[in-house]
């Protein structure tokens, strides 16, 4: 049977800003306070989804979240009307307000790990939310991350959604981001590799010393666990604790896999001469690793420009591309090795670059934000077809947009409770256009 990988990118949300919430995560810091433009950062999104669309891939839609998360800010002891509660989280803690009001639900890769069909015990697609630990306004996001992948994948015959691990930093875990797929043909059973950044339980195993690794082992195998993957098909690798402190967070920003191309840099692995031997093992086919070398690109330079947070995607003609930031292009050592990439021989033939620099400033590159669920021709009919993108989708889309998006907010404006009416106007709207019922807490009291 015909089997596709579908990329679910978070459309962003009302209340994108620039909070600087995001230690050990370069762009976020360096970017705080700035005014940002959440209509345009809308549309940047759309228009990438829209690109892939056009080169024929299945492009899916995951709704943002609802922000400000006012039951959060309540339960953190803020009282009164909406504007009161909004109006002293302002004046006596304005970081919790900016917190509560991120549209960090954008970054997708983030939303869940999920292994296809091909590779579970029970031959479903699973789904775990990601618990997002390690920072408070990315902790906000699980359970309704879970009420969405739950009308987007509504169907118990092809989906199993779990639960999210608990919510504690022992359990850290940040979904997809750390979490390759690489497989033959999507539909035949491939292998998974989880990328860690320290053990939770055992603080004598190498870890970063400045910048926390939000990822534990003992969260990736739970997920395995939870997924019913067998052992034989999953490979655990650590990060190299020194890259995670040279802003690295997540290992999409050091690694990338598609099918049968594991696209690394140098550094971004401990131990990488056993884990590439691994992979060559598990793998029923050949596998080209294309490593960048540190004197082909500066680990600055990734973290800068987000050369591996791109995604590779396999086109309808068999050969594969590389969507990529716009930093990639205006970097010259970055662009010269691109150049040369897709000229060697390895199925890497193009590289399309697009202006997602709204999300770029928070650190988050085009991989982020998308969610890769790979399907079967079932399973995509099981999808909620609502959620897929075609040109009228596009258009209806960019136009509730246009309709309900601010051209720009400061932290300033996350005080005003015209905001919490708005956002929500457009959520409830947006919860029909893409059919997905009461997904949120505003709908459900
Ligand atoms: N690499 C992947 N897959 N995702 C990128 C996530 C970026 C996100 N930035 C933020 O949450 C910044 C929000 C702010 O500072 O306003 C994060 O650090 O979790």
């Amino acid at each position: 049977m015909k089997s596709t990988e579908v990329n679910f990118d978070g459309l962003v949300g009302p209340t994108h800003n620039y909070a600087g919430l995001s230690e050990g995560n370069v762009a976020s810091l360096n970017n705080a306070n700035d005014v940002s433009n959440p209509k345009q950062a809308a549309k940047q999104g759309l228009a990438k989804m829209k690109a892939l669309h056009d080169m024929g891939m299945t492009q899916g839609v995951l709704a943002p979240q609802e922000r400000p998360d006012m039951a959060a800010l309540r339960r953190l002891g803020f009282s009164g009307t909406d504007a009161n509660v909004l109006e002293t989280a302002f004046k006596q803690a304005p970081t919790l307000l900016s917190a509560c009001c991120s549209a960090s639900s954008m970054w997708t890769a983030n939303a869940a790990t999920v292994s296809p069909s091909a590779d579970t015990s029970d031959q479903k697609v699973h789904f775990t939310p990601a618990n997002l630990t390690n920072k408070f306004h990315r902790s906000l996001e699980p359970e309704t991350t879970g009420n969405i992948l739950k009308a987007t994948f509504n169907n118990e015959a092809h989906f199993v959604h779990h639960q999210h691990l608990p919510d504690n930093e022992h359990f850290g875990d940040e979904g997809a981001a750390n979490h390759t797929r690489l497989c033959n043909r999507y539909g035949e059973q491939g292998i998974e590799i989880f990328t860690y950044g320290r053990y939770a339980f055992n603080r004598n195993m190498p870890m970063p010393a400045k910048f926390p690794a939000r990822q534990t082992i003992e969260a990736s195998r739970a997920v395995a666990r939870l997924h019913g993957l067998e052992n034989s098909q999953t490979i655990y690798v650590q990060q190299n604790p020194d890259v995670i402190d040279q802003g690295v967070f997540h290992n999409d920003v050091i690694a990338v896999g598609n099918q049968n191309v594991l696209f690394f840099h140098e550094q971004a692995f401990l131990n990488t001469e056993t884990f590439l031997a691994d992979v060559s093992d598990k793998m029923s086919c050949d596998v080209h690793f294309v490593e960048v070398k540190t004197s082909q690109v500066s680990v600055e330079d990734c973290v800068n420009t987000y050369l591996f947070n791109t995604q590779i995607i396999t086109l309808p003609n068999g050969e594969m591309a590389i969507i990529a930031p716009m930093h990639c292009y205006e970097n010259a050592s970055v662009k010269a090795y691109l150049d040369e990439l897709v000229t060697l021989n390895t199925p890497i033939k193009h590289v399309k670059y697009y202006d997602v620099n709204e999300s770029m400033k928070n650190g988050g590159g085009p991989a982020c934000l998308r969610l890769r669920v790979a399907v079967n021709e079932t399973e995509l009919n099981a999808v909620n077809q609502h959620c897929l993108l075609d040109d009228n989708k596009f258009s209806v889309l960019n136009n509730w947009v246009d309709k309900h998006y601010r051209e720009q907010l400061t932290l300033n404006d996350l005080r005003d409770p015209n905001l919490v009416s708005e956002s929500r106007t457009a959520l409830d709207e947006l919860t029909q256009i893409l059919n997905l019922g009461s997904v949120y807490r505003f709908q459900q009291n």
